[in-house]
């Protein structure tokens, strides 16, 4: 890759973890991984200044102004910080200031709150507006949401004629965990780590959700005071904290080797802090001097913020554990000896497939390490293969579902591994859900949502139950009622009497979508002759491939699969195709057509061939089963018959398919 295709694909990484981030509140990089990147981009653009462009990430801070929030101008703008990623570019950032004033400098040293940034605003001590950072200018107006934090004072003991107060607002790392578990339970999709649940909740539209998520703030700086002077940062976060605001935790430091110092001992305690750290920030203490330092487009040249690698720690595998999620997915699962890690407790880090437990080579016994970066589960860095003990071994995952017992396959595309159980407990939802959809058994009024009420209630556990369900338990579930409870059974009732072809769709084989449902539905009349019809007579089918006649084969002989068609023959539901039954006589046959045929054209003839099961080829070879001859029929005729291959003619073919 040259330089310039680095910037483009640099360029839409960070767009899109931009927007995964701030949009979405749900990044899928680490934010160690997306401020390296942003740096490359940065040295890339330094180096090329005739390729930046307006819209690249490097031009912008922050976020957009999501819909159904009012927009706020920030009156003294929201800064970013610039970051700093050792020692030596520590070193480097005091050398700048010191050169800029020429003069020793004392610096505050703050840990940074992993959260996100609000300006508060006071009019005679009364709280009157809250805003998000946004892109720095422009924020969201999240007043009423910031109101249900209960640190936020809504009246100062000192009422200034105007005060803008910044902090970071946060979700307490316990709070967080609560969340979380919360979430699990309810099904719902977890956060990623408290920073991006503290945006989700601060960016509700309703302020109860906010207010039940248990935020918290810390304020770290002055924007704005009138009827106040102060000659230093400490002296700001004094006065803030006698206004009864909730301040970070500060330290003066003479020198940077003393701020230094004080950032590595910040980092080996963070696990103290009720608040995530993502790393800590240096600041020039006095105010005047910072007026000399002065900003450049997007930081103050004041300021700096170190940021910590993701911590790592060293842990063991003492089992592994495969899961099986509502597709059938089997998710393997380290259970690691706990450590306590980026201010959690770690029991288990995430081994994703068998991909990547092969190519770590990961093992029970293993003494591994483990590392936190923006996601929830920790993952796996590298095993430490010295350690290892003497007697153990790779690691496979089973070939049989841990769940049901059925076996697994890999899909074709990807490196995931799935139960292929047609009852299995685990995809319980997914298959009922599947079954009564509007292509499959279209049983109207059994979304998702009364498929989960069904089950949970323990009423069913797989299709077969529908057919038994009476009005009386269906009216007992929640947001159901007589009325519909009768309705619901109607259409189940209803959904007896389908084609085979939405049945079959309905098991949800793999590889058998709606089309092929219905080609072997027409070709096969019934379940119990698709059953019984062999591998080539499955792929003699148009449009059926080996891989989807494999997979049919598969499905019925699965001992689960069995099950499930008798509890539905049981309950009488039909097995039958209603489409007029094809002839299946050309089924397993080739033919080839050649020369002029006075009845129909060749692809008419084609036609009438596939209608009946049969193949029509191009060319002639062994395995050619007629050959129809037309007039002026000629190398393929002589190739037929230099193979020994039967020739027809076309009142000979005609004959053929009219036979019953
Ligand atoms: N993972 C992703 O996909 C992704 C995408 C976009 C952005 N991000 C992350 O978002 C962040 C965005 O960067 P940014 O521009 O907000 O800068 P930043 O987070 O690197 O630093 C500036 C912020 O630090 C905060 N802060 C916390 N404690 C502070 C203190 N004591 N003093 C001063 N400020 C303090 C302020 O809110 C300020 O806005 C980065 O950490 C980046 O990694 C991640
Ligand atoms: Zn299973």
């Amino acid at each position: 890759m040259d330089e310039k295709q680095e910037i483009q694909s640099l360029r839409r990484e960070l767009e899109q973890a931009n927007y995964e981030y701030y949009v979405l509140d749900n990044p899928s990089m680490s934010d160690y991984d997306f401020d390296h990147k942003l740096r490359r981009l940065e040295e890339l653009e330094h180096a090329h200044p005739e390729l930046i462009v307006p819209d690249s990430p490097t031009q912008r801070v922050g976020g957009k102004v999501a819909d159904g929030f009012r927009e706020v101008i920030h009156r003294v703008p929201l800064e970013s910080l610039q970051d700093v990623f050792s020692a030596e570019e520590l070193k480097e950032f005091d050398q700048r200031v010191r050169d800029a004033l020429d003069a020793d400098v004392e610096y505050d040293v703050e840990p940074k709150v992993d959260g996100l940034s609000v300006a508060l605003e006071y009019e005679n001590g009364i709280f009157v507006r809250g805003a998000t950072r946004g892109d720095g200018r422009i924020g969201e107006d999240v007043t009423e949401n910031l109101k249900t934090i209960p640190s936020i004072p809504l009246r100062l003991p000192e009422a200034l004629p105007s005060l803008i107060v910044r902090g970071e607002v946060f979700m307490p790392k316990r709070s967080f965990e609560r969340l979380n578990e919360e979430q699990e339970l309810k099904g719902e999709k977890l956060f990623a780590n408290p920073r991006n649940a503290a945006a989700g909740s601060l960016r509700q539209l309703d302020p109860k959700v906010a207010a039940a998520r248990r935020l918290d703030i810390r304020v770290f700086n002055i924007q704005a005071a009138s009827g106040r002077e102060f000659q230093t940062h400490t002296e700001t976060l004094e006065y803030l904290g006698q206004q009864r605001f909730k301040v970070i935790p500060h330290y003066t430091c003479k020198t940077i080797a003393e701020a230094a110092e004080r950032i590595r001992e910040m980092g080996e305690g963070r696990d103290a802090y009720s608040f995530d750290i993502d790393g800590a920030v240096v600041k020039v203490n006095s105010l005047s001097e910072r007026n000399v330092l002065g900003s450049t487009a997007k930081f103050p040249r004041w300021a700096a913020a170190f940021k910590y690698p993701p911590e790592q720690k060293c842990s063991k595998v003492m089992d592994i554990v495969v899961q099986v999620g509502r597709t059938g997915v089997l998710t393997p699962k380290a259970v690691v000896e706990p450590v306590r890690l980026a201010g959690t407790t770690v029991t288990n880090a995430t081994l994703h497939n068998q991909d990547f437990i092969s190519e770590k080579d990961i093992r029970i016994g293993d003494t591994v390490l483990i590392q936190k970066a923006g996601e929830i589960i920790p993952e796996i860095v590298s095993v430490q293969k010295e350690l290892r003990p003497a007697d153990s071994t790779p690691y496979r995952l089973p070939d049989h579902c841990p769940v049901c017992g059925a076996p697994v396959v890999r899909d074709e595309d990807g490196a995931h591994i799935r139960c292929t159980g047609a009852e299995c407990p685990a995809q319980r939802l997914r298959h009922l859900t599947h079954f009564a959809s509007r292509d499959a058994m279209d049983i109207e009024g059994m979304g998702p949502a009364v498929v989960e009420a069904l089950v949970s209630a323990g009423l069913v556990t797989g299709p077969g139950d529908l057919y038994h369900l009476d009005v009386e338990s269906v009216a007992k579930l929640e947001h159901m009622g007589k009325k519909s409870a009768e309705n619901l059974i109607s259409a189940i009732e209803t959904s007896k009497g389908n084609d085979l072809s939405k049945l079959l769709f309905a098991f949800g084989i793999r590889q058998v979508g709606q089309k092929a449902a219905k080609v072997l539905a027409a070709r096969f009349g019934s379940l119990d002759a698709l059953m019984s019809a062999a591998e080539e007579e499955l792929t003699a089918v148009p449009d059926i491939g080996a891989i989807t006649a494999r997979s049919l084969i598969e499905w019925f002989r699965s001992p689960q699969s069995s099950h499930l068609i008798e509890t539905l023959r049981a309950a009488g539901v039909n097995l039958q195709s209603k489409e007029a039954p094809a002839g299946d006589q050309l089924v397993g046959k080739t033919f080839v057509l050649t020369g002029s045929l006075a009845q129909f054209t060749r692809d008419e003839a084609g036609a009438k061939i596939e209608a009946l099961g049969g193949k029509v080829s191009g060319s002639v070879s062994k395995k050619t089963s007629y050959v129809v001859a037309g007039e002026a029929a000629g190398s393929k005729l002589r190739k037929a018959r230099e193979l020994g291959v039967p020739v027809l003619t076309e009142g000979e073919f005609l004959a053929l398919i009219a036979k019953e």
